[in-house]
Order: structure tokens, then C-alpha cells, then sequence
């Protein structure tokens, strides 16, 4: 596709779905937008990766205020619906180990504690190990903590609650960095997605970091490599050609929305099918 064709559609997709810029300044200016993104993807200078960092700040505040703005009842009703389709999937019942994170209901995350509490229930079965995240330091670094019961939390400077490094018996905890079996299963949050894979985080690089390091591991160590599931409403899933990406955001395997299970890679369609 020729860079004015890319442009437009970029360009139309972001008003389409956000009806912003109906002005003609305004306008010029996101197209302008649309072009730095759609030639930076081949590039990596930082006036253009700047850009691309710009469109990400644009579109995460125009996903928050619809976040915001949906009604509490029918995410309440799209969290059920999510969670109960995650526990009803072979591909999650037979994961051993995952990785998930602990849902934060004012950054309106798709809730996660009936998965986290089903994960965690009769631990004495040794059934699944369950790891959550948390952040070590503002340069985009979190570790992924074994925990075994769901009091073991505490809120961290973000408000979201995470494990402190010492469980109650005043044992270290187990990073899933330095587990001798591999994490079948990551559960991520997310502020949007497509069905191409693309997601947009919160902005730290946390997770990109966390998934990046952890895919290196795995194959290092000749382990298959993770599926990487995430948690969607169905208002976070965008068009695709919407969601800049930079050659560090790291791709999801499958999306989980209310609307079922969309399996995206091909080791996806493998083992969600
Ligand atoms: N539940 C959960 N845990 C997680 C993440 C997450 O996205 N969700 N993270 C994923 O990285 C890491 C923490 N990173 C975070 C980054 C930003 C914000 C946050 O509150 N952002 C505000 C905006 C803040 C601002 O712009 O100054 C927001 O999104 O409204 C929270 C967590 C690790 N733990
Ligand atoms: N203009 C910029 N140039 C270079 N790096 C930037 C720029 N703006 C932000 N960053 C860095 O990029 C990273 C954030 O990347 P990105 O916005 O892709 O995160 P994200 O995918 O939304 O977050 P996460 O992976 O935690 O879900 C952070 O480490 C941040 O410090």
C-alpha cells in the first residue's frame, strides 16, 4: 500500500472509532499524525518514534474515557462473560503454571479475581501455579511472583495490590524468572487491542519488557513458548491500523472478549482450537 493510502486510512479508522478531529486543523494535524506513524514503522529515528509515543498518549485517553463512560452493569456483565468463557477453555484448564494480573476496577481492567480465586482454589492439589506481577522500579522493570493465597497482596504507589517479595512464612518468593518449568499461560491487561495482535498497555513498557525477557528464556531453555492471552471488552478491541506500534511492543497470541475467544497466532490457532 502506497504512504498516502496508508495515511488515509489510518486517519479515517482513528476518527471513525473516536470521532475526533472533525475540524479542518485539526484534521490536518492527525492526518500529519497518521503519516509520521505509518512511515516510522520502517524507520527508527526518534522525532518519528516520538510521534508514534504521541499517537499511543492520544488514543490511551480517548480508551480510558470510554472505559469511563460504559455502563458499570454491563461491564460487570462483560467480566462474567469473559472470565467464565477463560474457565470453560480446555487450553486454560490444562495450563499448569500462568502468569496473570491482579484486574485494578479504577483503571476499569477486565476483572480477573473469580480466575485468580479459581486458580488458587484447593492449592493442596498442586494443580496450577499461579504468578502476578510486581513492579520493582519506574524503568519499566516488574517481576512475576509466585503467590498461593489471594491475602498475600498489598497495594503497591499505583494502587494496584502485588505480593510482597517475602511470603507470610517469611520465605522468598518464587520468580517465575528462576522456575525450573515453563509458564504455559499469560493472562494480560491491556488498555486496547486489535485482531492482529497489536496491544496498547498503560505506557510503562512493564509487560513488553516482561514478555520480551521472558520469551528469550524460554528459548534458551528449549521450553514452548508461552501463549499470550489477553482480556478485552468489547470496546477496547479497535480496528486494526489504529494501535502504533514500535518494534518493541510485543504481539498477544489471542484475545478473550465477551464475544468468545479469537485465536490470533498460529501456535493460537493450534492450541485454542
Ligand atoms: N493490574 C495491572 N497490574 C500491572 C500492570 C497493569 O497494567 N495492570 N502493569 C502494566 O504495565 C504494571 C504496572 N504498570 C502500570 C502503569 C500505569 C498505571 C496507571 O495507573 N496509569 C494511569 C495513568 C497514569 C499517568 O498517565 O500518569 C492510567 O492508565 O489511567 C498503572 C500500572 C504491572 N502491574
Ligand atoms: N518519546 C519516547 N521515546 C522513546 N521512548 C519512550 C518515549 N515515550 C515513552 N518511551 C518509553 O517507552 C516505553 C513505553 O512503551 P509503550 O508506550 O509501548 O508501553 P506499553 O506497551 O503501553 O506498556 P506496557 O508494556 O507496560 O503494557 C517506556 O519504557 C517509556 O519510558
Amino acid at each position: 500500500m502506497i504512504a498516502a493510502q496508508a495515511t488515509a486510512r489510518v486517519t479515517k479508522a482513528l476518527r471513525a472509532r473516536y470521532q475526533i478531529c472533525t475540524n479542518r486543523s485539526s484534521s490536518l494535524q492527525l492526518r500529519g499524525m497518521a503519516a509520521t506513524l505509518t512511515m516510522a514503522t520502517n524507520s527508527g529515528h526518534s522525532d518519528e518514534l516520538d510521534a508514534i509515543f504521541k499517537q499511543k498518549r492520544l488514543l490511551r485517553t480517548q480508551v480510558r474515557k470510554t472505559l469511563k463512560a460504559m455502563d458499570p452493569s454491563l461491564r460487570s456483565q462483560q467480566d462474567s462473560e469473559i472470565q467464565n468463557k477463560i474457565m470453560g477453555a480446555s487450553w486454560f484448564k490444562s495450563s499448569h503454571r500462568l502468569c496473570a494480573y491482579i484486574s485494578c476496577s479504577a483503571l476499569r481492567e477486565v476483572d480477573t479475581s473469580k480466575l485468580l480465586a479459581h486458580i488458587l482454589q484447593d492449592p493442596g492439589k498442586g494443580d496450577k501455579k499461579l504468578y502476578v506481577p510486581r513492579v520493582e522500579d519506574k524503568n519499566s522493570h516488574m517481576r512475576m511472583l509466585n503467590i498461593s493465597r489471594i491475602d498475600d497482596l498489598v497495594a503497591n504507589s499505583m494502587d494496584i495490590l502485588e505480593p510482597g517479595p517475602i511470603d507470610a512464612e517469611g520465605n522468598e518468593r518464587e520468580d517465575v524468572m528462576r522456575a525450573n518449568e515453563p509458564v504455559d499461560l499469560f493472562l494480560l491487561p491491556g488498555l486496547a487491542f486489535d485482531k492482529s495482535g497489536k496491544r496498547l498497555g498503560r505506557g510503562g513498557g512493564y509487560y513488553d519488557n516482561f514478555l520480551k525477557n521472558y520469551q528469550d528464556l524460554a528459548k534458551a531453555r528449549n521450553w514452548e513458548p508461552p501463549l499470550f492471552v489477553a482480556l478485552s471488552y468489547s470496546e477496547q478491541i479497535l480496528d486494526e491500523g489504529v494501535i502504533p506500534m514500535t518494534s518493541s511492543d510485543v504481539p498477544v497470541d489471542a484475545l478473550v472478549s465477551p464475544a468468545g475467544v479469537i485465536p490470533i497466532s498460529a501456535a493460537a490457532l493450534n492450541r485454542l482450537s
